[in-house]
């Protein structure tokens, strides 16, 4: 591990006030290519399992505060049961699209996909946030979205080997140590799956509500209904879900493909009586586009696919005015 990437990761560590006391020592241990960072306890070792039961329990009970982020009017999570159904792709553009149908909104976007962090490249951005006066990161910028994600704090092949405890300062780190400014929305890319990283940030901050993405297939919505029971579970509300990859259309015949099959997530929003946010076809240019780090809302807005995020995302605000109205 570089010096560099051992002081950020220090940095990154470094969470004020009471929680401060629980890392008494961070010491380097390297084995071969992968890294820990071995934390000790003022009394004792840490009982990250012990730790991580608590929370959960406390969070069932609904014992922690919420605290708001400072400046930001509505979170929106977005989360996926399952890896690698295009739940980055659908936060960047669900980002954009918001902004795109009302320009007056400010719109922030937030990476909490902590071992994983993609929104870096899908918004095409590098470098490193500076700090404010009061120490507070400031967001990198692109398309005029604030931006932050881990992926700015370590280096780019460094593998993100962390213990639980780690990732929850770093997400602590990343909730209340953001110079947001003024945000509208701020949307927040969660790490698949339904585990503690999912119940601390509905644990640590009020969340206006959580847009689910799945493909159509079986495997995906299994854990898409069990993304939307736990956030039901935990008081967020499912403001949709979104179906990506719906169809596919070969560019030369035309012929339209189901490939993930066609209208599972529309099925399951009826089942567990959520919005249905719309569908995303299976679209080359969406990835293509995503890996230049040129979201398609921006890039091609006058596409069909780009008219498909922007539908979602009007969508979204649907849902959220309806729950504002309650
Ligand atoms: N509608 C789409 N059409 C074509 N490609 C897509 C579409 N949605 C996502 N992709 C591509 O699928 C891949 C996975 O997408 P993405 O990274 O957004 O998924 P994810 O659910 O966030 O994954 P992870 O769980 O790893 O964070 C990427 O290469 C992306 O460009």
């Amino acid at each position: 591990m570089t010096l560099f990437t051992y002081c950020r990761l220090f940095n990154l560590l470094k969470v004020k006030g009471t929680k401060a006391s629980v890392f008494q020592n961070v010491t380097e241990i390297t084995h071969g290519t992968c890294y820990y960072v071995h934390l000790k306890r003022c009394r004792g070792s840490v009982d990250n399992k012990g730790l991580q039961d608590r929370q959960k329990r406390q969070m069932v009970r609904g014992l922690p505060k919420q605290k708001p982020i400072t400046g930001v009017k509505q979170v929106i999570v977005v989360a996926s049961g399952k890896g690698g159904v295009g739940k980055s792709t659908t936060a960047v553009n669900l980002a954009l699209g918001l902004m795109a149908i009302d320009q007056s909104k400010s719109v922030g976007l937030l990476d909490a996909d902590v071992y994983g962090p993609s929104i870096p490249k899908l918004m095409n951005l590098k470098g490193h946030p500076e700090l404010s006066d009061d120490n507070r990161m400031i967001p990198l910028i692109n398309y005029g979205v604030p931006c932050m994600s881990v992926g700015f704090l370590v280096e780019d092949a460094s593998p993100i080997v962390w213990r639980g405890l780690m990732v929850m300062s770093a997400i602590e780190r990343l909730l209340r140590q953001v110079e947001w400014g003024s945000l509208d929305y701020l949307v927040v890319d969660m790490p698949p799956g339904t585990g503690d990283v999912q119940l601390s940030i509905t644990q640590n901050i009020p969340i206006a509500g959580a847009v689910i993405v799945s493909t159509p297939q079986d495997v995906a919505l299994l854990d898409a209904r069990r993304g939307a029971e736990m956030f039901k579970k935990v008081n967020v509300p499912v403001l949709g879900l979104v179906q990506n990859m719906s169809v596919f259309q070969c560019p030369n015949c035309h012929h339209q493909t189901h490939i993930f099959g066609s209208n599972g997530a529309r099925e399951l929003a009826e089942t567990i009586r959520v919005r249905f946010l719309g569908d995303i076809p299976l679209h080359i240019n969406i990835r293509e586009m995503s890996d230049k780090g040129q979201p398609i809302v921006i890039s091609s807005p006058d596409s069909s696919e780009a008219e498909a995020y922007r539908k979602v995302a009007s969508a979204v605000i649907r849902s959220l005015d309806e729950l504002n109205m309650i």
